[in-house]
C-alpha cells in the first residue's frame, strides 16, 4: 500500500528514449530523472514491455508516452494503486502521415522499386536502360477512386478517414464505441459499416486503428480474410497481435491479400512474401516524440504534486484547484461509505473540509479531501495510517 506525506525529492525512472523537453517539465530542485532507480515514484516509458517487473511499494504512477497500454500490466497497477496514464492523440497526427504515405507507396510499389533500383549495377548497361526496362514490373494502382476501410475511428482513425477523402477516396468507417468528441470531428462524408463484415467486403485497402485487447486479437483472420476482396491491402499500425500471421501468410500467398503493410516487423512477417515491414516508425517524428513526452510528464507531474488525474486509464479522471494547503488522496474500492469514513477519521482529528471530490470508474474509486485547517507534520502520519487501514483502501498520501 502506498502511504507518503513527505515533500521529498521525487524520483522518475526513464524506460525508453523519452524527449528532452518532457522530462525538462521536471525541475531539478524536486526531481531526480534517471534510467536506473529500484525505487521511483513513477516511471515514463514508450513501448518497454513491463509485464515482467515487480513494480516497488513506492510507486505511484506510470505515464506511457504514446497511445497503446499493452505493455502496461493495467489490472495489477490498480490492484496496487498505481495510477496509469496514456497521451490520447499526442502522436496521432504522426502515424496518420505514415499510414498515408504507406497507402499511396504500397499501392504504387513504390518500396520494392527502390529495393530493385538499389541492387542494380551499372557497369555492364547503363542505369538509365535498365530502369526504362525493369520499371514495368512496378506498375501500381491509383487510390483515387478506391475504398478504404478504417476500423476503429478513434484519435488516429479519424484523421486517416477524413484526409484520405482529400485523395478522392470512398471512406468506410468502422467503429461500435466511437466516442462522441471523435464524432463530431468525423466528415459526414465518411460512410459507417453497421457491420465488420460489411467494412471488409467492400474495402480495397483497410487500415486498422483499435487498442490490442482480448476481443481485438487476431481479429484479422482466416474468417475476416474471407469477407475480404482478392488483392485487398492491409495496413497495421496499431500492434501485431491483432493479425493471425500464420493465416496471414496463407491469404498473401493465395492472393486474397495483395499487400501486408505493417508497423510491427518480426521472424514472421520477414518471411511473408508481400509483406512491407516498417520499423515501428509511426510514431517516430520529433513533433510526436515531443508532444507525447510532454503531455505525459506534465500529468505525472500534477499528478504527483496534486493528486489531480488527468488521461488515466485505471483511475477515474479527477481533479480540484490545488491551493497547497494539506490534502488527502485515496484510491480505493467502489463501495459504499468510503468517503463518510474518512471524513470521520479527519474530524476525530477536529480538522475542517474545505472542498473534496470523489470520481468512481467501474470497480474503483477516487477521493480528494482539502482540508482547511494546519496539519502538524508529527499528526500525518498517524493520519494516513489510520485512512489506509479502512478496508477497502488500496492507497493513500497526503500532499
Ligand atoms: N505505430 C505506432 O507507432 C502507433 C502510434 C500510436 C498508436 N498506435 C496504436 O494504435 C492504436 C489506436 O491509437 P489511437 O490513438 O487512435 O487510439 P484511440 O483510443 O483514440 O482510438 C481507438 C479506437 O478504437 C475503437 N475500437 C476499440 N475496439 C474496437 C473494435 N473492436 N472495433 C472497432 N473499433 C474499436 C475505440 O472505440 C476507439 O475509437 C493504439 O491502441 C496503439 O496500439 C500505434
Ligand atoms: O513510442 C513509440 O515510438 C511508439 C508508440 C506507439 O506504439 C503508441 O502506441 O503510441
Amino acid at each position: 500500500m502506498v502511504t507518503t506525506t513527505l515533500d521529498q525529492v521525487k524520483t522518475i525512472k526513464t524506460l525508453n528514449n523519452i524527449a528532452e523537453r518532457g522530462l525538462n517539465v521536471f525541475d531539478k530542485e524536486q526531481y531526480v530523472v534517471t534510467d536506473d532507480h529500484e525505487n521511483p515514484d513513477a516511471i515514463v516509458a514508450r513501448s518497454y514491455s513491463m509485464h515482467h517487473m515487480d513494480f516497488p511499494d513506492n510507486l505511484k504512477a506510470i505515464a506511457r508516452a504514446g497511445a497503446g497500454v499493452n505493455n502496461i500490466p493495467v489490472d495489477r497497477c490498480t490492484d496496487q494503486g498505481i495510477a496509469v496514464f496514456n497521451t490520447p492523440g499526442a502522436n496521432a497526427n504522426a502515424v496518420k502521415e505514415l499510414v498515408l504515405t504507406s497507402l499511396i507507396a504500397s499501392s504504387r510499389n513504390l518500396f520494392d522499386g527502390l529495393s530493385w533500383v538499389k541492387g542494380l549495377d551499372g557497369r555492364e548497361e547503363s542505369i538509365s536502360k535498365q530502369v526504362e526496362a525493369g520499371k514495368k514490373q512496378f506498375v501500381g494502382k491509383e487510390v483515387k477512386g478506391k475504398t478504404l476501410g478504417v476500423i476503429g475511428l478513434g484519435a488516429i482513425g479519424a484523421l486517416v478517414a477524413n484526409d484520405a477523402l482529400a485523395l478522392d477516396m470512398n471512406v468506410i468507417g468502422f467503429d461500435p464505441f466511437i466516442s462522441v468528441n471523435t464524432a463530431w470531428n468525423l466528415s459526414r462524408n465518411v460512410h459507417r459499416a453497421m457491420t465488420i463484415e460489411e467494412l471488409f467486403a467492400n474495402s480495397d485497402y483497410i487500415t486498422v486503428h483499435v487498442p490490442l485487447t482480448d476481443d481485438t486479437t487476431g481479429m484479422f483472420n482466416e474468417e475476416a480474410f474471407a469477407y475480404m476482396k482478392p488483392d485487398v491491402h492491409i495496413l497495421n499500425f496499431s500492434r501485431d497481435g491483432l493479425v493471425n500471421e500464420e493465416d496471414m501468410a496463407l491469404a498473401l500467398q493465395n492472393g486474397k491479400v495483395g499487400k501486408y503493410i505493417t508497423d510491427f516487423p518480426n521472424e514472421n512477417v520477414l518471411n511473408m512474401e508481400n509483406a512491407v515491414p516498417i520499423p515501428h516508425l509511426g510514431a517516430s517524428t520529433r513533433e510526436s516524440e515531443e508532444n507525447c513526452a510532454v503531455m505525459a510528464t506534465k500529468q505525472v507531474k500534477e499528478f504527483l504534486e496534486t493528486g489531480n488525474i488527468k488521461n488515466s486509464i485505471n483511475f477515474p479522471n479527477a481533479s480540484l484547484p490545488y491551493t497547497g494547503k494539506k490534502r488527502v488522496t485515496a484510491f480505493h474500492h467502489n463501495v459504499p461509505n468510503m468517503v463518510s469514513q474518512i471524513i470521520s477519521i479527519l474530524s476525530s482529528h477536529h480538522l475542517n473540509i474545505a472542498d473534496m471530490v470523489n470520481r468512481s470508474r467501474r470497480d474503483v474509486a477516487y477521493t480528494m479531501i482539502d482540508i482547511d485547517d494546519e496539519v502538524s507534520e508529527y499528526m500525518l502520519p498517524e493520519l494516513e495510517k489510520e485512512i489506509s487501514r479502512i478496508e477497502g483502501i488500496v492507497s493513500v498520501r497526503l500532499i
